[in-house]
């Protein structure tokens, strides 16, 4: 088909296509009558004392990422080898920390195909696909990603992208039952974080404040499915009865003139969990406001929580127990979503539980987990809406960051921390973040309105909330990617590495005094934890954005990275010319297998040759924002990422944008139906945007890549 470009090929078609063909040669012997019956808290907490198997997303109920093996080290990890890769078969962004226990090994693809893979072959036991209708593509601010599953007592627990939680048999891969997590079947929840098994229960939040959700985290019992509780983390409609008393306090945080229950309010639980079996508390990390704009959410001010908080829960009943609000009055998509750590450490000479966290919103968190007290608080990367905290915990807020004048916001919504997951190494008291800046200036937009497409607001043409409008200043701070190794005692930074790209995947560290990273340029890299010098790298397929795990099976310690460049940040843009399907890569010392063959990105020639009229290229520059700009990056100027960019599109897909835009050329691939939502004159415009970005790029000595958004 003439209009399936080199660009659109990325797209691809083969999502466990390639796999299920495989499958009768990839199967090996397994005794699948002992898998993972095991696995319960017991067996997770016991499991941190070794680090034996990786049964739980972040390793252990305290989410350390901290192993305990020692036979790799700094020592011998220059003869690291490759054991075996594994082709996930898919081509959107790869998120999961892979599970291990039994010797089976249990990771997620994009669209949330579940795979078991025989841990000693490298060979596929079973796929879980559970068909996530394309279209609910469009409701995920930020690509179909899943960032993995959980395991209990022989079952395997998947978050689908649409909403349902699925429980499988994990030595089948059979589904043994299914719940919609959604409140409604129009509502705009998805699912990309992993579950947690606590006490028997799976417990689950959803992604969605972008299109206008109001945040909850729901429990449901492991063994049948039953839902046990739910809790909101944001107040509803005030013409109701509130749910609980927290939605009683937190009420008064918020202007309901704003309207906010009508857009959510936003507060997803789309990731962070951690358990404190001790305590019996559980935390949530909640994230931003819906619409991002508080001027537009709630007019008078106010904290409005639960936004931008950490919360402390009972796992037993879903009761609030305490929070501590890290972003009050969140205005930049600040969640407070990135993983937490609990360690237990001296701080002023008294041992204390805390949690330790970097949310987006730059800064460093040092909290008591008994009881939410405020310790300490340092920025990790520049930041430039506050000058740091009180003692009471409180920042302070610099003036203007909040204004209808466009103003680069830093850390960007794209955070000064994301998803990828920060370890912590309680021998050497430093947690590894993977840090970054992406620019973008921002101004509150008194014209929002509920799910309206406003041109100039980012992605409103699908349903997203800021409240709003992008760019209008030109940024002057610098992209960056690094990794940090910080003292939270100390709230310093002890060392640091410079990467050549924001957006690179979670950390590992263990006991053999490693840091391993995977990277946005496709490298997988181990750093001595003690000082970041650099002792051994692999190139693999793509960028990379999961994070490591590391086990031990037959008395040999091997460590694994999914691999699948993508997320927000990776659908539009790229650090590396290569391209492969997502794929896990296993190494263990001296291990000989040949690398598998890299793809070439082929980035195709810059546009040329479409008609536009002159006068259409700025209003259409401002319908790109409101509906295309997240996915395929600045024409011309961003490289593409797993979503073409359209500035190198073939001639004819852009001619022929309608097909696109209004059939469903590439619907299967996940891309939204703009039908009713954009009209032909829209389109118009848009094709004049393209090819006139492409044009002034041509005129340009050279095209810069740096990242635009
Ligand atoms: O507010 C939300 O509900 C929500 C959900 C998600 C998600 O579910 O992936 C992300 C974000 N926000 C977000 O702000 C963000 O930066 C982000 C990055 C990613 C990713 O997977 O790369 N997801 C999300
Ligand atoms: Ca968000």
């Amino acid at each position: 088909m003439a209009l399936v470009g080199a660009g659109f090929l990325l797209l691809g078609t083969t999502l466990s296509g390639c796999s299920r063909s495989n499958e009768a040669s990839n199967r090996a012997p397994v005794d699948t009558s002992k898998i993972a019956g095991k696995i319960n808290g017991d067996f997770i907490v016991k499991n941190a004392a070794t680090s034996e198997e990786w049964p739980s997303y972040g390793l252990d109920y305290s989410e350390t990422r901290f192993s305990k093996l020692s036979q790799i080290s700094t020592d011998n990890v220059a003869r690291l080898g490759l054991a075996w890769t594994y082709d996930l078969g898919s081509t959107r962004g790869v998120e999961a920390t892979p599970l291990v226990v039994d010797g089976i090994m249990y990771v997620t693809a994009s669209w949330s195909v579940v795979h078991a893979i025989n841990v000693r072959t490298g060979k596929q036991l079973w796929t879980f696909d559970p068909q996530v209708p394309r279209s609910a593509g469009g409701k995920g601010c930020c690509d179909v990603v899943n960032r993995g599953v959980a395991v209990y007592e022989g079952k395997v627990f998947v978050g689908a992208f649409d909403g349902r939680l699925i429980a499988l048999d994990a030595a089948s891969g059979a589904k043994l039952w299914e719940e919609d997590t959604r409140l409604s079947p129009d509502s705009p929840a998805t699912i990309t974080g992993a579950p947690r098994v606590y006490k028997g229960k799976v417990i689950i939040g959803n992604g969605g404040a972008e299109l206008g959700l109001r945040g909850y985290i729901t429990a449901y019992d492991a063994s049948s499915g039953k839902k046990l509780w739910r809790w909101f983390t944001v107040p509803g409609d005030p013409s109701k009865p509130f749910e609980n008393k927290a939605m009683e306090a937190a009420a008064k945080t918020w202007d309901p003139s704003g309207r906010y229950w009508e857009a959510g309010g936003g507060g997803t639980v789309w990731n962070s969990m951690a358990f404190d079996p001790q305590l019996n508390l559980m935390y949530i990390g909640v994230g931003n406001g819906a619409p991002w704009s508080r001027n537009r959410r709630s007019p008078k001010g106010g904290d409005n929580l639960y936004l931008g908080s950490i919360v402390a829960l009972n796992p037993d009943t879903g009761e609030y127990v305490w929070h501590y609000q890290e972003t009050p009055g969140d205005n930049w998509d600040y969640t407070s979503t990135q993983d937490m750590i609990l360690a237990d450490m001296t701080v002023d000479g008294a041992p204390r539980k805390v949690i330790l966290h970097a949310p987006k919103n730059g800064f460093f968190f040092v909290i008591d987990r008994t009881n939410g007290k405020f310790i300490s608080a340092k920025n990790f990367v520049p930041v430039n809406w506050a000058s740091g905290y009180d003692k009471a915990g409180r920042p302070i807020e610099l003036p203007g960051v909040r204004s209808a004048t466009p103003y680069e916001i830093i850390p960007g919504p794209f955070g000064g921390h994301n998803w990828h997951s920060m370890s912590f190494n309680p021998a050497l008291g430093l947690a590894f973040i993977p840090a970054q800046h992406v620019p973008l200036s921002l101004a509150d937009d008194p014209k929002w309105k509920y799910r309206s497409n406003i041109p100039g607001q980012p992605m409103s043409g699908i349903g997203w909330n800021t409240g709003s409008l992008l760019g209008g200043a030109a940024t002057k701070a610098k992209p960056f990617g690094r990794l940090i190794a910080w003292d939270p005692v100390r709230q310093k930074q002890v060392w640091s590495q410079e990467q050549v790209s924001p957006w690179n995947g979670g950390t590992l560290t263990t006991a053999g005094n490693l840091v391993f990273q995977g990277t946005a340029d496709g490298h997988f890299v181990a750093y001595d934890a003690r000082n970041g010098h650099k002792m051994w790298e692999s190139p693999v397929g793509s960028g990379v954005i999961a994070a490591p795990i590391t086990y031990q099976i037959d008395g040999k310690q091997y460590v694994s990275i999914a691999v699948g460049w993508g997320g927000v940040f990776g659908e539009s843009q790229r650090a590396t010319d290569r391209s492969s399907p997502g794929t896990v890569y296993t190494f263990v010392i001296g291990g000989k297998a040949p690398l598998p063959q890299f793809g070439k990105y082929e980035q195709g020639e810059l546009l040329s040759g479409v008609p536009y009229d002159k006068k259409d290229v700025a209003p259409g520059g401002a319908l790109y924002v409101s509906n295309c700009l997240f996915c395929h990056g600045v024409p011309g100027v961003d490289k593409g990422g797993n979503l073409p960019n359209l500035g190198y599109a073939p001639r004819e897909a852009i001619a022929n944008l309608e097909a696109f835009v209004f059939e469903g050329a590439m619907a299967e691939q996940g891309m939204p139906d703009f039908k009713g939502k954009l009209t032909a004159e829209d389109v118009k415009k848009l094709k004049a945007f393209i090819q006139g970005t492409a044009d002034s790029v041509r005129g340009q000595p050279a095209a810069s890549a740096k990242p635009k958004k």
